[in-house]
């Protein structure tokens, strides 16, 4: 089984194939995902939630990351495996590379930051060394204290204006994918066609490349709520592995998310 990369997502984008992507922490459900034929797989650090119990990621460390990445891709052949920078380890140009180079070692083939213009050095320097970046903007978990909530994001003209703004500079500094986090679905629309790189979308709607979802969610068993964005695919089967082959029919047919599961 050839395994998905960088090329295989751009390829997608531009013959309008949709991607499916989860978030995976273990070795046993990786691999079941994996079978499924779920494309991307991200070790999210949304694991301060769902597996800690926290309230939000800020506590994740890098170390944290990095054993959860080694046991994600254990359980792969075809998946492509995105893991999460937490909190503050890529807040200079320095520990950035240190710990993107972490990561990598531990089995990743990509790395994630949230944010926008701020770190452009950083992803230009980390493409010219050889590790592939993913952006991440809308909602960025890692400034909840900043927004004062886990709240939706470019609702306003000028915020929607920035947002588009920053996207178009994270893929002129690099970056080969980007997550687009809580924005409205018209928002994520137009940013996702003034790119080329392909942009995967929760909670921002239909008109995105691709959609991820934190794997708790789907299964409807997250410790603390329940995001609006979310459908639990364990309410029409008592099968996991057929829940996950619906949420990815579901997602390659254009089918999920319904308007019940955006903002506008
Ligand atoms: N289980 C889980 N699912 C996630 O999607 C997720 C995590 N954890 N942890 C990391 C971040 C945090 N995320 C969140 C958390 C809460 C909301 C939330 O409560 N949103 C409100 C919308 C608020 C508004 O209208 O502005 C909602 O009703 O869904 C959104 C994203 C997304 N990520
Ligand atoms: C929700 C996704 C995009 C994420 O960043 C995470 O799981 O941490
Ligand atoms: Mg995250």
């Amino acid at each position: 089984m050839k395994r998905v990369t960088t090329s295989t997502l751009l390829t997608m984008k531009q013959k309008n194939e949709k991607i499916a992507a989860l978030t995976a922490y273990d070795a046993s459900f990786a691999k079941m995902f994996d079978e499924q034929f779920v494309d991307v797989l991200l070790i999210g650090d949304s694991l301060g939630m769902v597996l800690k119990g926290d309230d939000d990621t800020l506590s994740v460390s890098i170390d944290d990351i990095a054993y959860h990445t080694r046991c994600v891709r254990k359980g792969t052949i075809r998946s492509f495996v995105v893991a999460d920078m937490p909190f503050m380890s890529y807040s200079t140009v320095e520990n950035t590379y240190d710990n993107a180079a972490k990561l990598m070692a531990a089995g990743a083939s990509m790395v994630k930051m949230e944010g926008g213009m701020w770190l452009l050095p950083a992803i230009q320097g980390l493409v010219e060394r050889g590790i592939p970046v993913c952006g991440h903007l809308g909602l960025t978990p890692q400034s909840v204290h900043v927004f004062g909530g886990f709240k939706v994001q470019g609702r306003e003209n000028e915020q929607a204006q920035k947002i588009l703004n920053d996207a178009m500079e994270l893929e002129k500094a690099g970056i080969q994918l980007l997550v687009l986090e809580c924005v409205p679905t018209s928002v994520a629309k137009l940013i996702t066609e003034a790119l080329s790189i392909p942009v995967i979308g929760i909670g921002a709607g239909s008109g995105t490349d691709g959609q991820i979802l934190v794997m708790h969610d789907m299964f409807g068993i997250s410790a603390n709520y329940m995001p609006k964005f979310s459908k639990n695919y364990l309410e029409d089967t008592a099968d996991m592995r057929s829940a996950v082959s619906a949420y990815i029919e579901d997602v390659k047919a254009g089918r999920f998310p319904g308007p019940e599961h955006s903002f506008e």
